[in-house]
Protein backbone atom coordinates (compact mmCIF):
# COMPACT_ATOMS: atom_id res chain seq x y z
CA UNK A 1 0.00 0.00 0.00
CA UNK A 2 1.34 3.41 -0.99
CA UNK A 3 1.42 6.20 1.85
CA UNK A 4 1.14 8.67 -0.89
CA UNK A 5 -1.36 11.06 -0.55
CA UNK A 6 -3.70 12.26 -2.64
CA UNK A 7 -3.28 15.38 -4.48
CA UNK A 8 -4.89 18.41 -2.25
CA UNK A 9 -8.14 19.34 -3.16
CA UNK A 10 -7.88 23.50 -4.07
CA UNK A 11 -10.47 25.85 -4.87
CA UNK A 12 -10.19 29.51 -6.53
CA UNK A 13 -11.92 32.43 -5.85
CA UNK A 14 -11.57 34.83 -8.22
CA UNK A 15 -10.37 32.24 -11.19
CA UNK A 16 -11.11 34.82 -14.15
CA UNK A 17 -8.97 37.17 -12.38
CA UNK A 18 -4.89 38.01 -13.11
CA UNK A 19 -3.92 35.98 -10.36
CA UNK A 20 -6.80 33.71 -9.86
CA UNK A 21 -6.17 32.28 -13.50
CA UNK A 22 -2.50 32.17 -12.85
CA UNK A 23 -2.82 29.94 -9.39
CA UNK A 24 -5.22 27.70 -11.33
CA UNK A 25 -2.60 26.89 -14.08
CA UNK A 26 0.25 26.50 -11.82
CA UNK A 27 -2.11 24.00 -9.37
CA UNK A 28 -2.99 21.91 -12.08
CA UNK A 29 0.75 21.86 -13.05
CA UNK A 30 1.84 20.72 -9.87
CA UNK A 31 1.08 16.60 -9.28
CA UNK A 32 0.28 17.25 -5.69
CA UNK A 33 -2.58 19.32 -6.22
CA UNK A 34 -5.84 19.38 -7.99
CA UNK A 35 -8.43 22.57 -8.96
CA UNK A 36 -11.64 21.30 -7.91
CA UNK A 37 -13.49 24.69 -8.13
CA UNK A 38 -12.94 27.80 -9.95
CA UNK A 39 -15.13 30.59 -8.89
CA UNK A 40 -15.65 34.00 -9.89
CA UNK A 41 -18.16 37.03 -9.53
CA UNK A 42 -21.28 35.40 -9.57
CA UNK A 43 -20.56 32.14 -8.66
CA UNK A 44 -21.69 30.01 -5.40
CA UNK A 45 -19.36 29.79 -2.89
CA UNK A 46 -21.14 26.59 -2.34
CA UNK A 47 -19.71 24.97 -5.67
CA UNK A 48 -16.28 24.68 -3.51
CA UNK A 49 -17.60 23.09 -0.73
CA UNK A 50 -19.38 20.50 -2.54
CA UNK A 51 -16.20 19.94 -4.66
CA UNK A 52 -14.53 18.82 -1.10
CA UNK A 53 -12.05 21.41 -1.57
CA UNK A 54 -9.48 21.16 1.12
CA UNK A 55 -7.94 24.73 0.86
CA UNK A 56 -9.70 27.72 -0.80
CA UNK A 57 -6.92 29.96 -2.56
CA UNK A 58 -8.36 34.05 -2.47
CA UNK A 59 -7.12 36.62 -5.04
CA UNK A 60 -10.26 38.87 -5.79
CA UNK A 61 -11.03 42.17 -4.04
CA UNK A 62 -10.04 44.10 -1.04
CA UNK A 63 -14.42 44.75 -0.51
CA UNK A 64 -15.49 41.05 -0.62
CA UNK A 65 -12.70 38.95 0.72
CA UNK A 66 -13.59 39.26 4.26
CA UNK A 67 -16.97 37.95 3.33
CA UNK A 68 -15.08 34.41 1.92
CA UNK A 69 -13.11 34.38 4.35
CA UNK A 70 -15.56 34.25 6.80
CA UNK A 71 -17.38 31.68 4.77
CA UNK A 72 -14.84 29.50 4.13
CA UNK A 73 -13.77 29.15 8.11
CA UNK A 74 -17.42 28.44 9.09
CA UNK A 75 -17.26 25.72 6.28
CA UNK A 76 -14.29 24.38 7.87
CA UNK A 77 -11.98 24.94 4.90
CA UNK A 78 -8.68 26.48 5.21
CA UNK A 79 -7.61 29.72 3.24
CA UNK A 80 -4.72 31.10 1.58
CA UNK A 81 -5.43 34.72 0.99
CA UNK A 82 -3.67 37.18 -1.24
CA UNK A 83 -5.79 39.74 -1.86
CA UNK A 84 -5.13 43.28 -0.73
CA UNK A 85 -6.54 45.70 2.18
CA UNK A 86 -5.54 43.54 5.39
CA UNK A 87 -5.35 46.10 8.33
CA UNK A 88 -4.75 45.08 12.15
CA UNK A 89 -8.58 45.22 12.91
CA UNK A 90 -9.63 42.53 9.69
CA UNK A 91 -6.45 40.40 11.37
CA UNK A 92 -8.12 40.16 14.41
CA UNK A 93 -12.10 39.80 12.85
CA UNK A 94 -10.26 36.59 11.57
CA UNK A 95 -8.94 35.33 14.61
CA UNK A 96 -11.86 35.72 16.68
CA UNK A 97 -13.49 34.03 13.74
CA UNK A 98 -10.77 31.03 14.03
CA UNK A 99 -11.57 30.95 17.82
CA UNK A 100 -14.56 28.65 17.11
CA UNK A 101 -12.89 26.65 14.68
CA UNK A 102 -9.26 26.22 15.70
CA UNK A 103 -8.81 22.92 13.30
CA UNK A 104 -8.82 25.59 10.38
CA UNK A 105 -5.67 27.09 8.87
CA UNK A 106 -5.61 30.99 7.12
CA UNK A 107 -2.02 31.92 5.48
CA UNK A 108 -2.86 36.06 4.47
CA UNK A 109 -0.13 37.28 2.86
CA UNK A 110 0.54 40.48 1.69
CA UNK A 111 2.76 39.38 -1.17
CA UNK A 112 3.95 35.55 -2.04
CA UNK A 113 6.93 37.00 -4.55
CA UNK A 114 10.08 35.14 -2.30
CA UNK A 115 12.38 37.92 -3.36
CA UNK A 116 9.78 40.55 -2.19
CA UNK A 117 9.62 38.69 1.06
CA UNK A 118 13.21 39.13 1.42
CA UNK A 119 13.06 42.47 0.18
CA UNK A 120 10.46 43.18 3.40
CA UNK A 121 12.94 41.60 5.54
CA UNK A 122 15.77 43.49 4.42
CA UNK A 123 14.03 46.75 4.91
CA UNK A 124 12.78 46.18 8.26
CA UNK A 125 16.41 45.47 9.34
CA UNK A 126 18.02 48.47 7.69
CA UNK A 127 15.52 50.56 9.13
CA UNK A 128 17.31 51.72 12.51
CA UNK A 129 20.55 52.73 10.63
CA UNK A 130 18.68 55.51 9.00
CA UNK A 131 16.89 58.33 10.29
CA UNK A 132 14.93 58.78 7.06
CA UNK A 133 12.65 56.37 4.83
CA UNK A 134 10.20 56.52 2.06
CA UNK A 135 8.46 53.91 0.22
CA UNK A 136 7.98 54.20 -3.72
CA UNK A 137 5.46 51.48 -5.31
CA UNK A 138 4.66 50.81 -9.02
CA UNK A 139 2.03 49.08 -10.03
CA UNK A 140 -0.20 47.94 -13.57
CA UNK A 141 -3.03 50.67 -13.53
CA UNK A 142 -5.82 48.28 -13.21
CA UNK A 143 -4.62 47.76 -9.56
CA UNK A 144 -7.95 48.96 -7.71
CA UNK A 145 -6.09 49.59 -4.51
CA UNK A 146 -3.52 51.97 -3.64
CA UNK A 147 -1.03 52.25 -1.59
CA UNK A 148 -0.45 48.49 -2.37
CA UNK A 149 -0.56 46.07 0.52
CA UNK A 150 2.86 45.12 0.19
CA UNK A 151 3.72 48.87 0.47
CA UNK A 152 1.38 48.91 3.88
CA UNK A 153 2.83 46.07 5.38
CA UNK A 154 6.42 47.17 4.83
CA UNK A 155 5.59 50.93 6.01
CA UNK A 156 4.51 48.84 9.40
CA UNK A 157 7.50 46.78 10.00
CA UNK A 158 9.90 49.81 8.67
CA UNK A 159 7.85 51.55 11.59
CA UNK A 160 8.03 48.86 13.93
CA UNK A 161 11.82 48.58 13.78
CA UNK A 162 12.17 52.07 14.15
CA UNK A 163 9.61 52.24 16.93
CA UNK A 164 11.86 49.76 18.52
CA UNK A 165 15.34 51.30 18.06
CA UNK A 166 13.25 54.77 19.88
CA UNK A 167 14.24 56.85 16.92
CA UNK A 168 12.96 60.51 16.74
CA UNK A 169 10.32 61.38 14.03
CA UNK A 170 12.25 61.77 9.80
CA UNK A 171 13.24 65.26 9.03
CA UNK A 172 10.90 67.21 6.87
CA UNK A 173 10.61 71.09 6.62
CA UNK A 174 7.64 70.50 4.38
CA UNK A 175 5.64 73.73 4.77
CA UNK A 176 4.03 74.39 1.55
CA UNK A 177 2.45 71.33 0.08
CA UNK A 178 -0.15 70.78 -3.08
CA UNK A 179 -2.29 67.53 -1.46
CA UNK A 180 -0.79 64.19 -2.15
CA UNK A 181 2.77 65.41 -3.04
CA UNK A 182 4.55 64.16 -0.02
CA UNK A 183 2.60 60.51 -0.68
CA UNK A 184 0.22 58.73 1.61
CA UNK A 185 1.14 58.10 5.21
CA UNK A 186 1.25 55.04 7.33
CA UNK A 187 2.62 54.95 10.50
CA UNK A 188 4.85 57.72 9.90
CA UNK A 189 6.41 56.04 6.81
CA UNK A 190 5.63 58.52 3.47
CA UNK A 191 4.32 55.52 0.84
CA UNK A 192 4.23 56.97 -3.22
CA UNK A 193 2.00 54.83 -5.68
CA UNK A 194 2.70 55.34 -9.13
CA UNK A 195 0.35 53.55 -11.94
CA UNK A 196 1.64 53.06 -15.35
CA UNK A 197 1.15 50.39 -18.61
CA UNK A 198 4.05 48.36 -18.58
CA UNK A 199 4.16 47.61 -15.02
CA UNK A 200 3.49 44.84 -13.17
CA UNK A 201 4.36 44.79 -9.56
CA UNK A 202 7.23 46.94 -8.02
CA UNK A 203 8.59 48.32 -5.12
CA UNK A 204 12.03 50.47 -3.87
CA UNK A 205 12.82 51.33 0.06
CA UNK A 206 14.71 53.85 -0.50
CA UNK A 207 16.88 54.77 2.74
CA UNK A 208 18.95 58.23 3.73
CA UNK A 209 21.12 59.15 6.13
CA UNK A 210 24.16 61.59 6.51
CA UNK A 211 26.35 61.46 3.90
CA UNK A 212 24.56 57.96 1.80
CA UNK A 213 21.56 56.18 1.04
CA UNK A 214 20.56 52.61 0.48
CA UNK A 215 17.58 51.56 -1.86
CA UNK A 216 16.20 48.22 -1.71
CA UNK A 217 14.27 47.34 -5.07
CA UNK A 218 12.31 44.30 -5.93
CA UNK A 219 10.51 43.68 -9.46
CA UNK A 220 7.87 41.01 -10.36
CA UNK A 221 7.95 41.44 -14.34
CA UNK A 222 5.39 38.34 -14.53
CA UNK A 223 2.74 36.82 -12.42
CA UNK A 224 4.80 33.72 -12.32
CA UNK A 225 6.90 35.20 -9.80
CA UNK A 226 4.30 34.66 -7.07
CA UNK A 227 3.24 30.79 -7.59
CA UNK A 228 5.82 29.45 -5.78
CA UNK A 229 5.25 31.23 -2.99
CA UNK A 230 1.18 30.35 -3.23
CA UNK A 231 2.17 26.53 -3.94
CA UNK A 232 3.83 26.45 -0.96
CA UNK A 233 0.96 28.47 1.04
CA UNK A 234 -1.33 25.70 -0.15
CA UNK A 235 0.84 22.86 1.03
CA UNK A 236 1.52 24.32 4.19
CA UNK A 237 -1.76 25.60 5.37
CA UNK A 238 -3.45 22.11 5.42
CA UNK A 239 -1.43 21.41 8.82
CA UNK A 240 -0.83 24.74 10.29
CA UNK A 241 -4.03 25.70 12.34
CA UNK A 242 -4.72 29.20 13.13
CA UNK A 243 -3.54 32.65 11.32
CA UNK A 244 -0.26 33.06 9.25
CA UNK A 245 0.46 36.43 8.37
CA UNK A 246 3.22 36.42 5.41
CA UNK A 247 5.48 33.88 3.73
CA UNK A 248 8.15 34.79 6.41
CA UNK A 249 6.81 31.66 8.63
CA UNK A 250 6.81 29.06 6.04
CA UNK A 251 10.26 30.06 4.22
CA UNK A 252 12.32 28.44 7.27
CA UNK A 253 15.79 30.10 8.61
N1 LIG B 1 -0.38 38.63 -2.33
C1 LIG B 1 0.16 38.67 -3.56
O1 LIG B 1 1.28 38.16 -3.80
C2 LIG B 1 -0.58 39.34 -4.65
C3 LIG B 1 -1.77 39.95 -4.37
N2 LIG B 1 -2.50 40.52 -5.35
C4 LIG B 1 -3.82 41.01 -4.95
O2 LIG B 1 -4.79 40.07 -5.39
C5 LIG B 1 -6.00 40.74 -5.69
C6 LIG B 1 -6.45 40.37 -7.10
O3 LIG B 1 -5.53 40.90 -8.03
P1 LIG B 1 -5.73 40.65 -9.60
O4 LIG B 1 -5.80 39.19 -9.89
O5 LIG B 1 -4.70 41.48 -10.27
O6 LIG B 1 -7.17 41.31 -9.83
P2 LIG B 1 -8.27 40.96 -10.94
O7 LIG B 1 -9.22 42.10 -10.95
O8 LIG B 1 -7.60 40.55 -12.20
O9 LIG B 1 -9.00 39.66 -10.33
C7 LIG B 1 -9.94 39.66 -9.32
C8 LIG B 1 -11.01 38.67 -9.73
O10 LIG B 1 -11.91 38.48 -8.64
C9 LIG B 1 -13.22 38.49 -9.18
N3 LIG B 1 -14.22 38.77 -8.15
C10 LIG B 1 -14.67 39.96 -7.72
N4 LIG B 1 -15.61 39.77 -6.77
C11 LIG B 1 -15.73 38.44 -6.61
C12 LIG B 1 -16.54 37.63 -5.79
N5 LIG B 1 -17.41 38.16 -4.92
N6 LIG B 1 -16.41 36.29 -5.87
C13 LIG B 1 -15.54 35.73 -6.73
N7 LIG B 1 -14.75 36.45 -7.56
C14 LIG B 1 -14.84 37.79 -7.48
C15 LIG B 1 -13.16 39.55 -10.27
O11 LIG B 1 -14.27 39.46 -11.13
P3 LIG B 1 -14.73 40.82 -11.94
O12 LIG B 1 -13.55 41.24 -12.73
O13 LIG B 1 -15.89 40.33 -12.74
O14 LIG B 1 -15.09 41.81 -10.88
C16 LIG B 1 -11.84 39.17 -10.93
O15 LIG B 1 -12.00 38.13 -11.87
C17 LIG B 1 -5.74 42.24 -5.46
O16 LIG B 1 -6.15 42.60 -4.17
C18 LIG B 1 -4.23 42.32 -5.58
O17 LIG B 1 -3.70 43.41 -4.89
C19 LIG B 1 -2.08 40.53 -6.65
C20 LIG B 1 -0.88 39.98 -6.98
C21 LIG B 1 -0.02 39.32 -6.01
O1 LIG C 1 -2.40 44.18 -7.45
C1 LIG C 1 -1.27 43.69 -7.67
O2 LIG C 1 -0.85 43.47 -8.80
C2 LIG C 1 -0.43 43.32 -6.52
N1 LIG C 1 -0.94 43.40 -5.34
C3 LIG C 1 -0.29 43.08 -4.12
C4 LIG C 1 -0.16 44.32 -3.26
O3 LIG C 1 -1.12 45.11 -3.18
O4 LIG C 1 0.89 44.49 -2.64
C5 LIG C 1 1.01 42.33 -4.32
C6 LIG C 1 1.79 42.77 -5.51
O5 LIG C 1 2.32 44.02 -5.25
C7 LIG C 1 0.92 42.78 -6.76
Amino acid sequence: MSDEREPIRVGVLGARGRMGAEVCKAVDAADDLEVVAMIDQGDWLFNASDAGAEVIVDFTTPDVVMDHLHWCIDQGINVVVGTSGFTEQRFERVRSWLQHKPEVGVVIAPNFGVGAVLMMEFAARAARFFESVEIIEQHHPRKLDAPSGTATHTARLVAEARAAAGMAAMPDATKDEIAGARGAEIDGVRVHSVRASGLVAHQEVLFGTAGETLTIRHDSFDRASFMPGVLLAIRSVISRPGLTIGLNPLLGP
